[in-house]
């Protein structure tokens, strides 16, 4: 269990569904996991993102016990899988789609999830295809069920699979990747489906490229690179924490001295982390003016920022909120910098 502050100060226990201790993964010399920790909580809709490579696939198939860490553990539940007897019954709680789902494309919808369950140990019964029923209704598929597989669309086929994954009404869902080569009516189709089940009170772990999707329906997010962690938390909170700030002046000259002076403030001052002159050029009327500064610092430090820069006789015209969107963080975060951070300030590098 964790514990969290409430709006009103109380706190709440919050049930670790899926956690992962130093989890380590290494394919012959190269790693692809390398000791990640991760806790995953009930009612979650939690975003694995990362770039190509990160090990995304590679510890979704270690949370599903389809490859096994060196190093580390996943719990589902509480219960670790490399504890020698775990029992296996965990498992039937966590339903997932892993890549392309796999289908015979001469089947229906229908009798392919029958299939499914057949070989997932549930019998032919009534409550068997009532379930199917269910899960097909919940992905949209009632009215296409009887059809052939071969005539369903990508997004259809995607959603086949999403269906196969609800077939034992599990509590976590695991999608890698599920909007992959969907066309943007696809893509939202997956998106208000897995806001559907999130609904219905299915904790989800879902990876994806497509991060307004993610930033759409996800609760919380954690980034990966080169198989390590680079940040979880809550999507409103790095949003919110992130965002930074447009500082814009009146003339190219209270510009370049407010860009001298951020260099300085940056070796002196722990919550400034870079500085960026946005639109310098006098000919080129950007939307937020011609002559502004980007600062990546919190953004309940406007007044701060404002105070130090008065110190030094430097007046901003007008001090903006930024809008970050998961796409700016996630770039800003994995991207090299093409500006002024704390670590390049011994060479006062700039723009
Ligand atoms: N079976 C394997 N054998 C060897 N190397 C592997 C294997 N599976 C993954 N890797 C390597 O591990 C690293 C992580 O791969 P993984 O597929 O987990 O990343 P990913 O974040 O899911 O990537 P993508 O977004 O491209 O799907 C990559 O360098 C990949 O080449």
């Amino acid at each position: 269990m964790d514990k969290e502050i409430s709006a009103n100060g109380s706190q709440t226990a919050r049930e670790t569904v899926l956690e992962l201790r130093h989890l380590t993964r290494k394919f012959g010399q190269r790693i692809a996991v390398n000791e990640l920790d991760l806790q995953v909580y009930r009612g979650d809709v939690f975003g694995l993102l990362g770039p190509n490579g990160s090990g995304k696939t590679t510890t979704i198939r270690m949370i599903v016990n389809l490859v096994r860490p060196n190093v580390g553990e996943v719990l589902l539940f509480g219960q670790s899988l490399q504890q020698r007897h775990f029992s296996t019954s965990i498992l039937g709680r966590v339903g997932s789609l892993i890549e392309q789902p796999t289908f015979y494309p001469f089947l229906s919808g229908q009798d392919n999830l029958l299939g499914i369950a057949s070989f997932a140990g549930m019998s032919d019964t009534q409550v068997t295809r009532s379930r199917i029923d269910e899960s097909l209704e919940l992905v949209g598929l009632a009215d296409r069920r009887k059809d052939r597989v071969q005539t369903y669309s990508l997004g259809m086929k995607q959603r086949l699979g999403i269906a196969a994954a609800l077939l034992q009404r599990p509590d976590l869902v695991i999608l890698d990747e599920p909007t992959n080569g969907l066309d943007p009516a696809g893509v939202f189709h997956i998106r208000q489906i897995i806001q559907h089940i999130a609904r219905q009170g299915i904790t989800i772990v879902v990876s994806s490229h497509l991060l307004y999707e993610v930033e759409q329906m996800c609760s919380r997010v954690a980034i990966l690179e080169q198989g390590k962690l680079l940040v979880q938390d809550e999507v409103q909170n790095l949003l919110q924490k992130h965002r930074g700030m447009t500082v814009m002046f009146d003339d190219a000259s209270v510009l370049e001295k407010a860009f001298s002076a951020m260099r300085v403030f940056i070796t002196q001052q722990s919550w400034l982390q870079g500085c960026q002159v946005l639109h310098a050029d006098p000919n080129d009327k950007g939307p937020i003016g011609e002559y502004a500064l980007s600062i990546d610092c919190p953004s309940e430090y406007a007044s701060r920022l404002n105070r130090l820069l008065g110190e030094q006789g430097i007046y901003a015209a007008e001090i903006r909120r930024q809008k970050l969107t998961l796409e700016d963080f996630f770039l800003r975060l994995t991207a090299q910098p093409q500006h002024m951070q704390p670590d390049q300030k011994k060479e006062g590098a700039g723009v």
